[in-house]
Order: structure tokens, then sequence, then C-alpha cells
């Protein structure tokens, strides 16, 4: 058992009616206590994480946003688990950053305590996590569903960066990992505009990885994450790794590092394992070692 301790940012975050803090969870059981805005639980070795803030269709506030990335966190260092699934309700992946929450904020106040850096620790984890979006992916809510690493769409899914209607700009990846995934074209009359776009056209802009019926989508999220989290833990996380450094690194050196760390496999049992069990016409049972 351990307690993670937790500071709101604000003196008084309008999406909590309590003080969030020292909310103690086991690691072990994988099952987290007291946690009011997002619930998770365990299927074999994926780990699925729920935004539940129904009321304000997931809207992310500092306490969602804190809990969330504990529990990424603890799954993470979890050796019990493989991949994760973060998800929403029917109606809302996330409807974006809190507006009510914000409309107050200042820029000195922001700058100085660099507002939502804290809430990027999605971006940290080590193991693989899947969005499974239904509904409304808005501004932080699609930047959300962007530092995951594959997006899975429900079929009425609708993805936007309307941060531009507020007077604003997106703050955590809407100008950047959406042009990335979709192309200047697109991503200027998304950014520009605060239109919304389909999970179909999501799907073929390249933003979101497959598409599937709404009533299926966790299902399905779930059945992926499975795979994943069934193959050899080591080459799972260096394949998410390299194909991160792409965006990162040029060419020669990307190829470089994938070599690296190609060669290296070959030092753990499971490239054994795997190798000798297609040989044999078995399954191959890894031990992540
Ligand atoms: C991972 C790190 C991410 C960091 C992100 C930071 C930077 C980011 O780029 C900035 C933003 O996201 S800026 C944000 C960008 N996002 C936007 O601009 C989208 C804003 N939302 C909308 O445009 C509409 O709600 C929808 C079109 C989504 C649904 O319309 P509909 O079906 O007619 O439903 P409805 O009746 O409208 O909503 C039901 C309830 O939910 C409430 N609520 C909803 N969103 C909220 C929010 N973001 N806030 C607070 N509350 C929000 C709404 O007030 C209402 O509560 P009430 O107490 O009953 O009044």
């Amino acid at each position: 058992m351990f307690a993670a301790t937790v500071r709101p940012l604000f003196a008084r975050p309008l999406c909590s009616a309590r003080p969030v803090q020292n909310r103690a969870f086991s690691a072990s059981a994988r099952a987290f206590k007291e946690f009011e805005y997002i619930k998770t639980e365990t299927k074999g070795r994926v780990a699925i994480l729920t935004l539940n803030r129904p009321k304000a269709l997931n809207a992310l506030c500092t306490p969602l946003m804190t809990e969330l990335n504990a529990a990424l966190r603890t799954f993470d260092a979890d050796p019990n688990i493989g991949a994760m699934v973060v998800t929403g309700s029917e109606k809302a992946f996330a409807a974006g950053a809190d507006i009510k929450e914000m409309s107050t904020l200042n820029f000195v106040d922001n700058f100085k305590n660099n507002f939502i850096e804290d809430w990027t620790g999605v971006t940290k984890i080590r193991k693989p996590i899947v969005a499974a979006v239904n509904g409304f992916a808005l501004g932080g809510g699609c930047e959300l569903a962007m530092m995951c690493d594959i997006i899975y769409a429900g079929d009425r899914a609708k993805f936007g960066q309307p941060e531009i209607k507020l007077g604003i700009i997106p703050g955590a990846g809407g100008t950047q990992r959406f042009t990335q995934a979709v192309g200047k074209a697109k991503a200027m009359h998304m950014v520009l505009t605060g239109d919304m776009m389909t999970a179909a056209e999501a799907e073929t802009a390249g933003l979101v990885a497959k598409v599937y019926p709404a009533a299926e989508l966790l299902e399905k999220a779930i059945q992926n994450a499975e795979t994943i989290a069934g193959y050899s833990l080591p080459s799972v996380l260096m394949a998410k790794e390299l194909v991160d450094a792409s965006f990162e690194m040029p060419l020669a050196q990307g190829l470089l590092f994938e070599r690296r760390l190609f060669h290296s496999l070959f030092a753990t049992k499971d490239q054994k394992e795997g190798m000798s069990a297609f040989a044999a016409k078995r399954k191959a049972d890894f031990t992540h070692e």
C-alpha cells in the first residue's frame, strides 16, 4: 500500500466539491479507491480508465487530470499490466478543458504556475495507451486523445479544436499533434474555423486508426489492447518509443536508433521464445524478460 498525495493547482477548484488529497490505493489489487472523476478496472493485462464527469461532458479540470495521471502512472509501474485504455462516455470522451474553471485565470498566474503542464503526464507513460473515443473529443479532449498512442473511434464520434470560438487557441497539442496527424490543410481549417470532424473524416485524415460501431467501440478497443499487452513488453515499449522518436529525429538517426534497439531485442528471453514458438507452430508464451 502506498499513498498518492495530490495538490490542486487552484485554490478553489470549481469541479471539486471536496479536497482531492491523500488518496490511498492498492497497486497490487489494481483497485483505486476514492477517485471522484475517473473509474478504473482491469481485464487481464489491460487497465481501463474511464473519465467520469458526466454532468460536464467530462470537461477536463485539475482534479480529474491529477487522478488520471496518478492512475496511469500506477498502471505503468504495475508488472501485471501491459496496455491501457482511456475512454469516456457515449456522449463525450471529453468536451475540452473546463471553460468555467479557466474563465477567471490570468496570464501572469498561468505563466508562473505553468498552467496545464501537470496535465500532460500521459505523454510520459511508457506502456501503450489506447484512446477509445465515443461522442465529443473537443479542445483538450481531442488533445488528450492525441497524447494517447492509438485512437479508436465510435462511428458517431466528433473531433475538433474549437478554442478559437472562446478567444483562445489550443494549448496542449491541437496546433502541433493535430497538424502532424492530418496535415496543414485540414489542421488550419479545423483550428481556424472551430469546425468538427466526424469519425469517418478523422479516419480518412489519419487521426483515427479505426472506426467501430459506437456500441462495440470499448470492447474492440480492449481487444486490441489485449493483443498488444499479450506481446513481449520490452519489444512493445521499444516499438512505441521508436514510432514516437520518428516525430523528433532526422531519418538517419531514427533508422540507427531502430537498428540498435532491433539488435538489442535478441538479448531477451522473449525473442528466443517468440521465434521457437513460431518454428514449433505453437503460441508464444512471453514472460516479458
Ligand atoms: C490533456 C491535456 C489537455 C489540456 C487542454 C488545455 C487547452 C485546451 O486546448 C483548451 C480547451 O480545451 S478550451 C475548451 C474547448 N471545448 C469547447 O469549447 C467545447 C465546449 N462545449 C460545447 O461546445 C458543447 O457543450 C458541446 C457541443 C460539446 C455539447 O453541447 P450540448 O450537447 O448542447 O451539451 P451542453 O448543454 O452544452 O453541455 C452539457 C453540460 O456540460 C457543460 N460543458 C460542456 N463542455 C464544457 C467545458 N469544456 N467546460 C465546462 N463545462 C462544459 C455545459 O456547460 C453543460 O453544463 P450545464 O451546467 O448543464 O450548463
